[in-house]
This record gives C-alpha cells, sequence and structure tokens, in this order.
C-alpha cells in the first residue's frame, strides 16, 4: 500500500482529463499517472510487470492502471485499514469508480484509468462485480457449495480477465468467437483465484475464513475443527487432490483462449498462467501441507517458465479448421 500512497501530493492535480483533447501540461500528468501505476505493479507484481514489458506500450500502461484499481479495490479490505472498512465506503469506492468512468477522476491513479477506460472498450461491469465480491467477503466467512465459491470467484478474479481482454485485444486472424475468448478468460480468472485459496487455507482459517465448499468438505469426512487443527491426513490430502484436479481444469479451459489474443499480450498472459499453475505442484511436493507451509514456486523455475511462456505465444490462433471456438 505504501507505493500506493506515496506521491498522495501528486495524485491531486489531475483532474476531469479529456483523453484527446491536448491541455498544456496535461499529457505529461497521464504519462505520470501511468509512470506511477507501472511503479505499483513492478513492486506487486514483479514477474507479471516483466511480461507486459512486451506488450504495447499504449496496451501495458492500460493493463498497468487496470492491475492498480483491481490492487487498490483488494487492499480496502485486505490492507492495513481493511478493520474500518464498511459497506459504505465500498459504495463511496464505486461511485469513485463511476466517476472516472465519467472522465472525472478522483486521483492521479484514477486519471490512468479513465484515460484507459476512454481508449479502449472496456466495460463498467467487471469493475462493479469486484466491488460486489469485496462487499461479500466483508460478510461472509463460509462457503455452503461450489456453486458460491464460483460466484465468489467470478466477482474477484475472473472480473479481471473480462476487464482485460478488450485492452489485450484478440489477434486478427483468430477464427474464434469473442464469447469463446471470454470465457477463457474468466476460467483463468477463476483458475488463478481457486489456487490462491488452496495455497492459502492456514492463512485463511488464521482468520476464521475457510473458502472451500462446505459440502465437499463434508463429503470428504472433515469439517471446520479438522481445517483450524491444521493436520495432514489421508481424508485432507484425497479432498485436497479433487480440488487440485478443479483447479487445473479451469486452467486448462483458459489455454486455448491464451492463443486467439493479440500476439504481443499472449505472452504475460502465459506465464502468469504457467506461474500460477506451478503453485499447484508445489502444494503437492509439500504432501498438500497448505496448513502451515507456502507454497511458493522457485525464482529459477519462475525464470525457466519465461522462455517457456513465450515460445507459447508463437501457436498460431485458431484457423477454420478448429471448431471448438469458431467465430460465428
Ligand atoms: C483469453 C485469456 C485467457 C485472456 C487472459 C485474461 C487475463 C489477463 C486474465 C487474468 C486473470 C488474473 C491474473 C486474475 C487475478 C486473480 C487474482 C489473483 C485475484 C485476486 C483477488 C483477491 O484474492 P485474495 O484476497 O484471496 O488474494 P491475495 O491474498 O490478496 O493475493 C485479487 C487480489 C484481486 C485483485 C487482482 C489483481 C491485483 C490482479 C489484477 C491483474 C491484472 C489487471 C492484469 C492481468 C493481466 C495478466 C497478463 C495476467
Ligand atoms: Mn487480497
Amino acid at each position: 500500500m505504501a507505493a500506493l500512497v506515496k506521491d498522495q501530493k501528486r495524485s491531486e492535480i489531475v483532474v476531469d482529463v479529456k483523453p484527446d483533447m491536448v491541455i498544456p501540461g496535461t499529457m505529461y500528468l497521464l504519462k505520470e499517472a501511468y509512470d506511477r501505476c507501472g511503479e505499483v505493479c513492478a513492486e506487486y507484481a514483479k514477474t507479471f510487470y516483466l511480461g507486459t514489458l512486451l506488450m504495447t506500450p499504449e496496451r501495458r500502461r492500460a493493463i498497468w492502471a487496470i492491475y492498480v484499481w483491481c490492487r487498490r479495490t483488494d487492499e480496502l479490505v485486505d490492507g492495513h485499514n481493511a478493520s474500518h472498512i464498511t459497506p459504505t465506503a465500498l459504495d463511496r469506492w464505486e461511485l469513485r469508480l463511476e466517476d472516472l468512468f465519467a472522465a472525472r477522476p478522483y486521483d492521479m491513479l484514477d486519471a490512468a484509468l479513465s484515460d484507459t477506460v476512454s481508449r479502449f472498450p472496456v466495460d463498467i461491469q467487471p469493475f462493479k462485480d469486484m466491488i460486489e465480491g469485496m462487499r461479500m467477503d466483508l460478510k461472509k466467512s463460509r462457503y455452503e457449495n461450489f456453486d458460491e465459491l464460483y460466484l465468489y470467484c467470478y466477482y474477484v478474479a475472473g472480473t479481471v480477465g473480462l476487464m482485460s481482454v478488450p485492452v489485450m485485444g484478440i489477434a486478427p486472424e483468430s477464427k474464434a468467437t469473442t464469447e469463446s475468448v471470454y470465457n477463457a478468460a474468466l476460467a483463468l480468472g477463476i483458475a488463478n483465484q481457486l489456487t490462491n485459496i488452496l495455497r492459502d487455507v492456514g492463512e485463511d482459517a488464521r482468520r476464521g475464513r475457510i473458502y472451500l465448499p462446505q459440502d465437499e468438505l463434508a463429503d470428504a469426512g472433515l469439517s471446520d475443527e479438522d481445517i483450524f487443527n491444521g493436520k495432514v491426513t489421508d481424508k485432507w490430502r484425497n479432498f485436497m487432490k479433487i480440488q487440485i484436479k478443479r483447479a487445473r481444469m479451469f486452467f486448462k479451459q483458459a489455454e486455448q483462449g491464451v492463443t486467439e489474443l493479440s500476439q504481443a499480450s499472449r505472452w504475460p498472459v502465459w506465464a502468469s498462467l504457467l506461474l500460477y499453475r506451478q503453485i499447484l505442484d508445489e502444494i503437492e511436493a509439500n504432501d498438500y501441507n497448505n496448513f502451515t507451509k507456502r507454497a511458493y514456486v522457485s525464482k529459477a523455475k519462475k525464470l525457466l517458465s519465461l522462455p517457456m511462456a513465450y515460445g507459447k505465444s508463437f501457436l498460431s490462433p485458431s484457423s477454420h479448421t478448429q471448431s471448438s471456438l469458431l467465430r460465428v
């Protein structure tokens, strides 16, 4: 959060940015705003930031602006001041979102996103839905079944995919339907969030939260108490195997869509997909102890993923002979 608040003074300068009208000084301020988003992104998500460097400059800075808005939204409920956050504060954050979509940004980071949404066909709904996910997080700490958990994952993570595709762009030569690409983007968000949840079981339990389907826990002969006790048993291992399998299924679903994105956008997406998916391998390598051991992908493995992602980014989009993703 320090990176977000570091330049509060400068943040008061940018108001009412009209993207295509050059008011003396405005372009400079906008550049500064985007640069700040890049810095935040580099600080919080180094590998992902590296990945964005291959994108076209306009797309790259737009993704940074979206990243920063998501990070700030998450910080509202997970950051240092989280205990003071009420649904009213989230309502105010949503009004601020509406203002920035109407070209009335509140601070410099909002100004960057305001400019982004004026340049790319980004819809406000996924942003509103992410705020809804944060509201859900404030009032709910258990999920009855996978449907309920899926909805939460859509709100806080699937939305990121929907926000990003209009910026990343679909390859002009792709024959895939727009709908299928959005579905893949949604699947990547869900896969990432399920992975997050499986990695953080212990950490979340210590905050009294269990983001696992209660009915599936019961089917596996497990209760909340077992999670709070944090003992790795065969019941737990079997339960985890099923959860990991499902997360991998969503990653698989996402894979086909990555190839349909514009060439320069594929690398960062492949990189994040490969990196995040490896967290699941690490949970297995930890013998499913996600209570006291944090699954962590080593720097060496991370580095190895980058050329692999780069290679995959040259796979061609679907041709007219591949039917499952066809654009109609
Ligand atoms: C066709 C196709 C596959 C297109 C690609 C679509 C795409 C770019 C999908 C991105 C999916 C993605 C990276 C989702 C993020 C999921 C995530 C980790 C959400 C986290 C939510 C809250 O969880 P929690 O509080 O439990 O987690 P922490 O303990 O706090 O970590 C989030 C933290 C919500 C906030 C999300 C972000 C800060 C990430 C935003 C990322 C982007 C805008 C960039 C996406 C671009 C790339 C290249 C991955
Ligand atoms: Mn969080």
